[in-house]
């Protein structure tokens, strides 16, 4: 059996009860045997691979806190802080009744990857809790988000670990957590991103996970003969990749036709109307039912069905497995061109391997959505040198970075023999630099 068939079958065994960590695990693995082969003996000694997937520390902790009817309520914190190899733990808190630490577990071991391939100084990690924000009052919010700090606060810092947005944490989440910190810590620090802009925060990064999705679909259709000027886009989710990702699609000319949420999606012949997306998601926090109401050219269906549109190209920025074989043999049927991964493991194994044996350019979200972590890298930067850049640099940085990360895995994929197999480029490419850091500073 190969060192990574023997790393797989353990991983496999350890952690039976978390499906997505496993899939996460498995698809990593299996892009880099070419470049573990090279190294075999070696990385079997030092048991790299038995390292690279086991977290360095996991933090499960209550978060009790009262809502509005003076109701004690329970949730649970989570924070995996999975390799520091290259720098501090980086990575979003996710607030969504799915949380458990599986999931968790995924997005961590994901933002190793990620983290690396965005070239700056950042190792991976993840946090979160079972608690949804869907419905609840801002005080009740604030109260979440105070208790969930208090626990937090004694496990990060601007050196050791630096939490940001994801799922059900936006701007508002940020502010209450970064005032909880401040508060208990004494101490004005860059220990979260995705702040608000008067509190250190840095423009573009609201933008900036959506834009460096379409920067990096931009160079991969460019460098294989395309464009995405004229072509028609399918986008998933109406939250903030969603958003930003449509937003950039339109400015470089293309024409985005779908959004979704939890509960239904919108088809709109018109392209879609960011302005009132804008305002029914992040003003008014309503459901996309709002803005078929308010859009003559929108239609609103129940349930799932965008994947079923006809579109060049897709762009899932909801969720992990929201993209199935089903889904990925319909978007090829429609002549799909090109899939870009906005949200993490938005696309199962299967429905992957179907797109990339039909000739689909898949660009997999640890390289397509790190524009996000890589701008929260520069807003650290920002808040290291006491000084703010303006809108202009910092996406002028993101879009030098997203390119730059194209090329490495578009490289890495032909070093290894696999040209256009965008995922074990990326996988290789973001897995080199971690193996040599973990390698130079022994058995840690
Ligand atoms: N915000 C960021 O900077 C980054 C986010 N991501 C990933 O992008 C994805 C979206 O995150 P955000 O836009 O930040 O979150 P968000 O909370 O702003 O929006 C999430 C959107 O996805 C939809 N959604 C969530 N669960 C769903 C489900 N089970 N079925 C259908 N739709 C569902 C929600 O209705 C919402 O429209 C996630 O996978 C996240 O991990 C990745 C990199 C950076
Ligand atoms: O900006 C960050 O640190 C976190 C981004 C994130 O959670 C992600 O890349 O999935």
């Amino acid at each position: 059996m190969s060192y990574v068939d023997e790393v797989l079958a353990r991983v496999k065994a350890k952690n039976a009860s978390q499906p997505e960590f496993l899939q996460a695990v498995e698809e990593v693995l299996d892009s880099l045997r070419p470049a573990v082969e090279a190294n075999e003996e070696k990385f079997k000694k030092e048991a790299l691979l038995e390292r690279i997937t086991e977290p360095e520390r996991q933090i499960i902790f209550r978060v009790p806190w009262v809502d509005d009817n003076g109701q004690v309520q329970v949730n649970t914190g989570y924070r995996v802080q999975f390799n520091s190899a290259i720098g501090p733990y980086k990575g979003g808190l996710r607030l969504h009744p799915s949380v458990n630490i599986g999931i968790i577990k995924f997005l961590g071991f994901e933002q190793i990857f990620k983290n690396s391939l965005t070239g700056l100084p950042i190792g991976g990690g993840k946090g979160g809790s079972d608690f949804d924000p869907k419905g609840k009052s801002d005080r009740e919010i604030m109260a979440f988000c105070q208790s969930f700090m208090t626990e937090l606060y004694r496990h990060i810092g601007a050196d050791t670990d630096v939490p940001a947005g994801d799922i059900g944490t936006g701007a508002r989440e940020i502010g209450y957590m970064y005032g909880q910190y401040k508060r208990l810590k004494g101490v004005y620090e860059g220990v979260l991103t995705g702040k608000g802009l008067s509190y250190g925060g840095s423009l573009a990064r609201t933008e900036a996970t959506g834009y460096g999705l379409l920067y990096l679909t931009e160079e991969m259709l460019k460098c294989n003969g395309n464009d995405i000027a004229g072509k028609t886009v399918a986008v998933s989710g109406a939250g903030n990749v969603a958003i930003y990702a449509t937003q950039k699609a339109q400015e470089l000319g293309a024409k985005v036709v779908t959004v979704s949420d939890s509960t239904g999606w919108i088809y709109d012949s018109e392209g879609i109307d960011v302005a009132l997306l804008k305002e029914v998601k992040e003003v008014k926090r309503a459901r996309l039912t709002e803005y078929a109401a308010n859009r003559p050219s929108a239609e609103y269906h129940e349930g799932k069905g965008v994947w079923t549109v006809k579109c060049d190209v897709a762009l899932p920025c909801a969720t992990q497995n929201e993209l199935n074989l089903e889904d990925a043999k319909a978007l090829v049927a429609n002549g799909v061109i090109a899939v870009a991964e906005g949200a993490n493991m938005p696309t199962t194994l299967d429905a992957t391997k179907y797109l990339q044996e039909n000739g689909v350019l898949f660009a997999p979200g640890k390289a397509a959505n790190a524009g996000g972590v890589a701008t929260s890298a520069l807003e650290m930067s920002q808040n290291s040198e006491r000084l703010s850049w303006t809108f202009e640099e910092v996406d002028a940085k993101l879009k030098n970075i997203m390119v730059n990360i194209f090329h490495n895995l578009d490289n890495a994929a032909k070093k290894y023999g696999f040209e256009g197999n965008y995922v074990v480029g990326a996988n290789i490419a973001g897995f080199e630099k971690v193996a040599d850091a973990m390698t130079a500073q022994g058995i840690v």
